[in-house]
Order: structure tokens, then sequence, then C-alpha cells
């Protein structure tokens, strides 16, 4: 291939990039209409995709502006384009944007496109520039590791290799550019042999920045789906009104609880929470009111179990906690702190004071085989009774009622 045929090769894989990045810039334009929550984060991508086809649509037509430093100018939409993603990156791990950085980064790259502008001193302002961008890649790196470790120290979902695969393309990226950096300083030569070296076009170097390129709009596009599934799975397994895990994951994590009880011999103990007369409550302060208490209470018994017991709401006014390792006398007697906890802490709304009490239902599992209806049922006729003998009290199944098959 002689020199004009790489040249129009370059041209040709640059104008492949420019109109792939406008087509990923629609797609984050689509993504920012469908998807509210992260219509921001979405912004900024669409904007980052669209800033690096105006670079590149800009050098593919540096020919045509004769004494317009366009590779100046190509080179400041790269770093806008870097740094709007980082921000973009940044919103989406609800981290606050670090924009006296960006800002700082953005003048020191305009120093240097002003300070090294001719064609003699492509040389320091390639690798100044290199430099920027090489630093904003390995900067949305930290990030996208930060947002997914963050995420998964919340409520671990996502396999540890998720962030490694997520933040590899911003990686690559920065080491692509640092790498550009030293070669161009290293064997400047080569460079100023070129033509025009302030605006050479290396068919190598466009093929891999479109590689990077789509590999980083499919990261983008694989945090945003990781979110997604999070907020999903949160919808599905969570109950709205007091953010405690629903009945469908507590018959999840019974199941796990019961394995685990089965495995090591422990016992296993349930406790079915109502509150006393909440319709009058409903009746007295508005549902909003209902509500506010039904979220009072949930935080109150969340804030007293410990850390391997489950607190869900069962439904209404009813909450289930288990109690993994925990034989009757101590779910009764976690019943019974739950319930005076109840009775003694204040209940408000709209600045009057609604006095609350619970009644509870204790059941326990210790050995032969597990049914997780029995158990429930067992709590749950524990609770009929402590509601027919006067309610705030707790009452307790025998055990051996929760092991027919004993
Ligand atoms: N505010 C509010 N009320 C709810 C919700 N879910 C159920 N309730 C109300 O809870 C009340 C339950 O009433 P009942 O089943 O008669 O029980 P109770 O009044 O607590 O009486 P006992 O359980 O027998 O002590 C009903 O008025 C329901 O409307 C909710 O999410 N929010």
């Amino acid at each position: 291939m002689d020199s004009m045929d790489t040249l129009s090769a370059a041209h040709a894989t640059l104008l492949v990039s420019a109109l792939l990045e406008c087509f990923v810039a629609s797609g984050w334009l689509l993504a920012a209409a469908m998807l509210p929550r992260f219509r921001v984060a979405t912004l900024h991508w669409a904007a980052f995709s669209l800033l690096v086809g105006l670079a590149f649509f800009g050098y593919l037509s540096s020919s045509h502006w004769p004494g317009v430093p366009v590779y100046a100018i190509g080179n400041m939409l790269m770093v806008g384009a870097l740094a709007l993603q980082a921000r973009g990156l940044q919103l989406e791990a609800g981290q606050t944007p670090a924009d006296r950085v960006f800002i700082t980064v953005l003048a020191l790259a305009a120093l240097v496109q002003g300070a090294w502008l001719g064609p003699e001193q492509s040389v320091w302002r390639i690798v100044a520039t290199s430099l920027l961008l090489s630093g904003l890649c390995a900067w949305n790196c930290v990030t996208v590791l930060r947002c997914i470790h963050q995420k998964n120290a919340q409520a671990p979902q996502a396999p540890r290799a998720l962030g490694v695969v997520l933040s590899a393309p911003f990686a690559l990226a920065s080491m692509v550019f640092a790498l550009r950096a030293s070669t161009v300083l290293l064997a400047p030569e080569r460079l100023m042999g070129n033509a025009r070296p302030d605006q050479s076009i290396s068919m190598p170097g466009a093929l891999v920045w479109l590689f990077i390129s789509l590999c980083m709009a499919l990261a983008l596009l694989g945090l945003v789906v990781y979110q997604l599934q999070r907020q999903l799975s949160q919808a599905a397994t969570h109950d709205t009104l007091t953010g405690l895990p629903n009945r469908r994951a507590a018959d999840e994590f019974l199941t796990q609880a019961a394995l685990h009880a089965q495995r090591h011999r422990t016992p296993l103990s349930v406790l079915m929470i109502d509150i006393d007369f909440f319709k009058k409550v409903n009746d007295q302060h508005g549902h909003a009111g209902g509500d506010q208490v039904l979220r009072t209470l949930a935080r109150l018994l969340k804030n007293r179990a410990r850390a391997s017991d489950l607190v869900t709401r069962w439904g209404g006014e009813e909450f289930l906690m288990l109690l993994p390792d925990t034989p009757l006398d101590g779910a009764r007697d976690m019943a019974e702190q739950l319930r005076l906890a109840v009775q003694n802490s204040p209940f408000h709304w709209q600045q009057h004071n609604v006095p609350i009490t619970i009644s509870v239902g204790a059941a326990t599992w210790n050995s032969g085989p597990f049914l997780a209806n029995v158990l429930i049922a067992d709590a749950d006729s524990a609770l009929y009774r402590a509601k027919n003998t006067g309610r705030n009290r707790v009452c307790v199944a025998s055990e051996v009622a929760a092991a027919p098959g004993k």
C-alpha cells in the first residue's frame, strides 16, 4: 500500500469512527428519554460521544481548513469529552462532580494547545494532551470500580469480576494514551518524519481508538444495565413503604436459613409481629399517619435486630422476623424486648403522640423435617392467642408443633 492508500484507509477508519460515535450518542439520547433515573449521566455520555465524533470530523476535514488549528481544537474536544464522561460517571456513582478539577484540566489543555500551537511543537502538544487524556481515563477507571464496590457493599449482588470487566476499557484507554505520550517523546523523529507532523493520522491509531471507544460505550451500557437490574431486584424483593424486604424475600431467606439450620443442627425461630388496633390509628390520623407509624416501627425493629436476623414486612400491619441460630427461649426474650421497646417508644404524627403496642407470636424449628408453612402457621396461631388474650403480649408456639415429622 502506498502512502496515499494508507492515508485514505486512515481517513475511512476515522470516518467510520466519527459516524459510530454519532450513532452511540443517539443511543445515549434514547436511553436518556427512556430511563429518567439515568437521564443526567446518559446525557453526559451522549455529549461525550458527540464531541469525540465532532473531533474526528474535524481531523478528517483538516486539509480543507488551512490555517485553522484543527488538531488543537480536536484535542480540546477530546479532553472536554472525557471530562464530561468522567462527570457523568461521578453522578452515576452518587459522587459530587469534581467540577473544579474538570475546569483545571480544560484550562491546562487550552494552555497546552496555545503554548505549542505550531507543527514544529506538535511533539510537546501531543505528549501533554495524551497525558491529560490518560489521566482522565484512569480516573474513570477508578470511578467505575468504586461505583460497583459501593453498590456491592450495600447489597452484594454482582460478581467481583464485574468491576474489573467494566473498568477495563478505561484502564486500557489510559494505558494507550500514556503509551502514545511516551512513544512520541522517545521517538519524535518518527512523528516529525511525516509530511505534516501536526496533522498525522495513523491507521493503527484510528483503529485502536475505534476499538477502545466502543469498549467504553459497552462498559457504560453494562454499568446502566447493572444498576437497572439492581433496581428491579430491589423493587421485586422490597416493600416500598418501609424499605424492608417483602414476603417474597422472607420466603427465600427462610429456605436458605432452613438449609443452614438443618446442616448445622441449630434452631431457627420466627416472630410474627402485629400492631394492635391499627385500624384505629388509620381512623384517627388518616392513612398517611398510619403509614408513618409503619415506617417508624420498621426502623425500630431493624435497629434492634442482630445482623444475622431478617426483619420483613409480611403484609399490612404484620411484620415477620427470622432469627437464625435462636432457640425458643431466645426468641421469646427477643419478642419481649421488642414489645417493651415499642410500648415505650414515642410514635409521632403531626405533633400528635400515637401510642402503639404490638402482639407477637413466636415459633421455633429444632429438628425433624423442615416445613416453612407449618413454622409460619405456628407463629401465626401464637399471635392469634396473644391477640385473644388481651394484646400487647408475647405468646409462643410449642416446639414440637413446628416439626410434625419428629
Ligand atoms: N396506613 C396503612 N394502613 C394499612 C396498611 N396495610 C393495612 N393497613 C390497615 O391496617 C388495618 C388492619 O386492621 P385490622 O386487621 O382490623 O387489625 P387491627 O385494627 O390492627 O386490630 P388487631 O390486629 O385485632 O389488634 C386496616 O385498617 C388496614 O387498612 C398500610 O400499608 N398503610
